[in-house]
């Protein structure tokens, strides 16, 4: 039969998509056709082996990557749309939901369980380090500069534990002993904060796979019909990513990974690149299959690049070549100031945009940095040059007030536990609810083991006392309040839809992983920038600088002031 889909592959693309071992291991360099060749091999699977699309899970580490995915096989070369939409596929943290919110009951979790981001997750922190002050150690006490500081340095120790893989309770068992006055204060904050997590019916991001994990151990025909599974960046995986994945692999389950250890670039999050080696000692007969040419850069980009990775003591020696031309050299670019910096970008921008006589849109052109708050200087060049640009990763759509509300009430409608929703909407508009009546009802709701709505009615029937009276305008705006939610029936499934970029592309090199553009410029190639003056692993901000370089096509201009 032939197979239309293979001829746009190479020699080596070929091998890693048709391999019929059990289990492949494709080991890639930037540029080398990663994404091509996992979504050829999901169609292959489907259209010569004939494997249901529904069988097939593809796991992947950001939205943008599902989506891109999703839209390669949704072509007809590939597979179209309606065999695409049948395959599950999603982030880690999307899946693990996915098949929380059908087995709720097997990991202990209540069916209305929601989702809380990282900032409401600061707020929980905040509210009980204050609560507990006292049962604080006085050397984090004497670092308290403000609870909304030492919360996000809590959250931070948390989270790393929990992508360690321990829970309070192992975490607490682990390091009960430790003489380390801070590791006990995390101790505590983590067993209060996963406790106010369980009463309000929420799970954190890292509750999501933490809660996977489990579901996926105890219960692996939780993902029943799943024959095959895919896992794009998996250099970016942590342990419980790697442990979801092994569980879920059970039962002569296929398994697929693509990842490159040289874009390794979240161990600050605890991504393991130890799990290349796990899976083979795990997965018997895994065959490896290298993809060493690039088709992406210029070859001035690539060997600038590889120059870098070289000197990567750790660095798995492995072959990477293009055959592109060599196109314009790498030009470092000196600037007297940050601001010079961003006057020369705009104005090389102008000039390619100029020069290349409609070849090259702002949207061909990215700007690159190693911190988001760098973005600024640019921000204000392009705004006072009228170019066209988007800051991506900023505020993001769910962040911002007006759809954080919106959202509030429709979660605390669905989930009447939820007092960080509560607290977020209360006032929203103004109903003369102050913070201590706020905290009041929140107690209340807990020590009564009620729903705040049921607290609210009790204080509108006035059968429950809070030792004084409430005024009756207070009174009324809670009643319209309650009535307002009981209207809320359903959940809304809000989606953005994301329109193509016309713009000059600003973001972080983290969040720009994956991507590719004609033109790229890093800003603030410096010293304490790159590698950061607090990094702790130079060789991590090593492969950052190369994973940044890697998405120029022709143009690679670093810069510094
Ligand atoms: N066999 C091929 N022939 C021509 N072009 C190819 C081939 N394979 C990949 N490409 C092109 O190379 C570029 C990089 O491919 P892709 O985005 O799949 O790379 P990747 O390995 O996922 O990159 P990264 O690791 O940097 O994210 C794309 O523009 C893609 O269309």
């Amino acid at each position: 039969m032939a197979l239309a889909y293979l001829d746009r592959l190479n020699q080596k693309q070929k091998e890693a998509v048709v391999c019929k071992a059990p289990h492949v291991q494709i080991l890639a360099g930037p540029g080398s056709g990663k994404t091509r060749v996992l979504t050829t091999r999901v169609a292959h699977l489907i259209r010569h082996h004939k494997v249901s699309p529904s069988s097939i899970m593809v796991a992947t580490f950001t939205r943008k990557a599902a989506k891109d995915m999703r839209e390669r096989l949704e072509k007809d070369e590939l597979l179209g749309p309606d065999l695409a939409n049948k395959v599950n596929m999603g982030t880690f943290h999307s899946l693990c939901a996915y098949y929380l919110r059908i087995h709720p009951s097997v990991v202990h979790l209540p069916q209305n369980f929601r989702i809380i981001d990282p900032q409401e997750g600061v707020k929980v922190l905040e509210k009980l380090i204050e609560e507990r002050q006292g049962s604080i150690s006085s050397q984090t006490r004497a670092t308290i500069k403000s609870y909304k500081g030492i919360a996000g340095e809590f959250q931070a120790a948390i989270s790393k534990a929990k992508n360690e893989g321990f829970t309070a309770k192992t975490y607490g068992d682990r390091y009960m002993d430790s003489l380390e006055p801070l590791t006990h204060d995390i101790i505590l904050i983590f067993n209060a904060y996963q406790q106010r997590l369980a009463l309000e019916h929420l799970l954190d991001f890292d509750d999501l796979l933490l809660y996977g994990r489990d579901l996926f151990e105890t219960f692996p025909d939780a993902a029943v019909g799943i024959s095959h599974i895919l896992v794009d960046e998996f250099q970016d995986t942590n342990k419980v990513q790697y442990h979801i994945v092994h569980s879920l692999c059970t039962k002569k389950k296929h398994l697929t990974i693509v990842g490159d250890p040289d874009q390794s670039i979240y161990g600050f999050r605890n991504a393991n690149i130890a799990n290349f080696k796990m899976m083979i000692n795990d997965f018997k007969g895994t065959r490896i299959v290298h993809l060493e040419e690039n088709y992406r850069s210029t070859s001035s980009i690539l060997n600038g690049a590889l120059h870098i990775i070289q000197k990567d003591p750790e660095r798995i020696e492995k072959g990477l070549f293009t055959k592109n031309s060599p196109g314009t050299p790498i030009s470092l670019m000196h600037c007297e100031t940050e601001l010079d910096e961003s006057q020369k970008i705009v104005h090389e921008i102008t000039r390619i945009i100029e020069y290349s006589h409609g070849l090259l849109k702002y949207k061909d052109i990215a700007v690159l940095v190693r911190m988001h708050y760098l973005t600024q200087n640019v921000e204000s060049a392009f705004k006072a040059s009228s170019i066209p640009y988007e800051i991506v990763g900023g505020m993001r759509f769910f962040e911002r007030t007006e759809i954080r509300d919106l959202v509030g009430y429709v979660h605390f409608s669905f989930n009447p536990n939820d007092t960080l929703s509560f607290e977020t909407i209360i006032n929203t508009p103004r109903r003369g609810v102050d913070n201590s009546l706020m905290e009041k009802i929140s107690t209340l709701s807990r020590a009564h083991g009620k729903t705040v709505l049921d607290i609210l009615d009790g204080l509108c029937r006035q059968d429950l006392n809070l030792g004084y009276a409430l005024p009756e305008k207070v009174l009324a705006s809670l009643r319209a309040f309650i009535q307002l939610c009981t209207q809320v029936k359903t959940m809304m499934d809000l989606q953005v839809r994301l329109v193509p970029p016309k713009k000059v592309q600003v973001m972080t090199i983290h969040a720009a992983k994956g991507l590719e553009w004609p033109c790229v410029f890093l800003i603030a190639c410096e010293d304490a920038i790159i590698p950061h003056v607090k990094a702790k692993n130079v060789n991590e901000e090593r492969r950052l600088l190369y994973v940044a370089m890697t998405r120029a096509k022709c143009k690679s201009k670093p810069l510094f002031p």
